[in-house]
């Protein structure tokens, strides 16, 4: 059994304007709360699109759980959940309806499960409310609420903080930080250095279509204080764009 979460080998996409991401390598191991850093138009969302297959590279195969996402698709898929770009519902529906919807696609989750789910994301309360009215925060929660409804072992979160307020913020670290602990490996974007920082184990920082370098959290702290100081470093090493 293999402790990599996730596999990255040689990964690339280019748009025809020239723009995308190119000769991505990295491994997430099991337990990480990788934070995939980088500023707007990095390349974060092209390389999460391609890890979750909704886009096909141009090169290279991303592993999940040892499934390559190519060639094995469901297998690899079989252990995640994710949200990449918006966090979809259906908008007349309650969130308890919202659930039911998603649930229909697994044989083991029950209403038991479903509350669950919304129990841990803190949207209980609103369970039967139309999910038209919410917010984008809690457009986000249900949107996580969905994504673990079937207890995956992987979570991949396209920028799950976005747009959040400085309470939503806090709750969806707890719960990130909380799935981590029970044994969910995450893989979250964001370009949010401070955010990253607080939440994130181990940390890559992407910039101009590159993947420039990968750390522990705690060494980064230890040996430039901040992570936004080593995300400065690491950007004028690699040359900025
Ligand atoms: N369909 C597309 N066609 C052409 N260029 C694209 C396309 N999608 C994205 N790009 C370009 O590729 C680059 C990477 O985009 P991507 O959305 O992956 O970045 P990102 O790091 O997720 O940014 P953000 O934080 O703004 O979401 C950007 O320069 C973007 O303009």
């Amino acid at each position: 059994m293999t402790n990599k979460a996730i596999e990255i080998t040689d990964l690339a996409k280019v748009y025809t304007n020239g723009r995308g991401i190119s000769d991505l390598n990295l491994v997430v191991d099991q337990g990480d709360i990788f934070g995939f850093l980088g500023p707007n138009g990095a390349g974060k969302t092209t390389a999460m699109k391609m890890m979750t297959g909704l886009m096909k590279p141009d090169r290279g195969d991303v592993k999940i759980f040892g499934a390559s996402i190519t060639e094995d698709y469901v297998n690899a898929m079989k252990h995640v959940g994710c949200i990449i770009e918006t966090a979809e519902s259906y908008p007349y529906l309650t969130a308890n309806e919202n659930l039911k919807l998603f649930a229909r696609y697994y044989p083991g989750v029950d209403q038991r499960r479903i509350d669950e789910c919304l129990q841990i994301t803190g949207m209980l309360k609103y369970k039967n409310e139309k999910s038209k009215k919410f917010s984008l925060g809690m457009k986000q929660r249900l949107g996580v609420a969905a994504a673990i409804l079937s207890k995956p072992k992987l979570l991949i979160l396209d920028e799950p903080l976005n747009g959040l307020d400085v309470e939503g913020m806090l709750d969806m670290r707890k719960m990130i930080k909380r799935l981590a602990e029970e044994g969910t490996t995450f893989f979250i974007s964001s370009h949010l250095i401070h955010d990253v920082e607080l939440t994130c184990t181990r940390i890559g920082v992407v910039y101009g279509g590159k993947l420039v370098n990968v750390e522990y959290t705690r060494n980064i702290l230890t040996n430039y204080s901040s992570l936004e100081n080593y995300f400065v470093s690491e950007v004028d090493r690699n040359g900025r764009v």
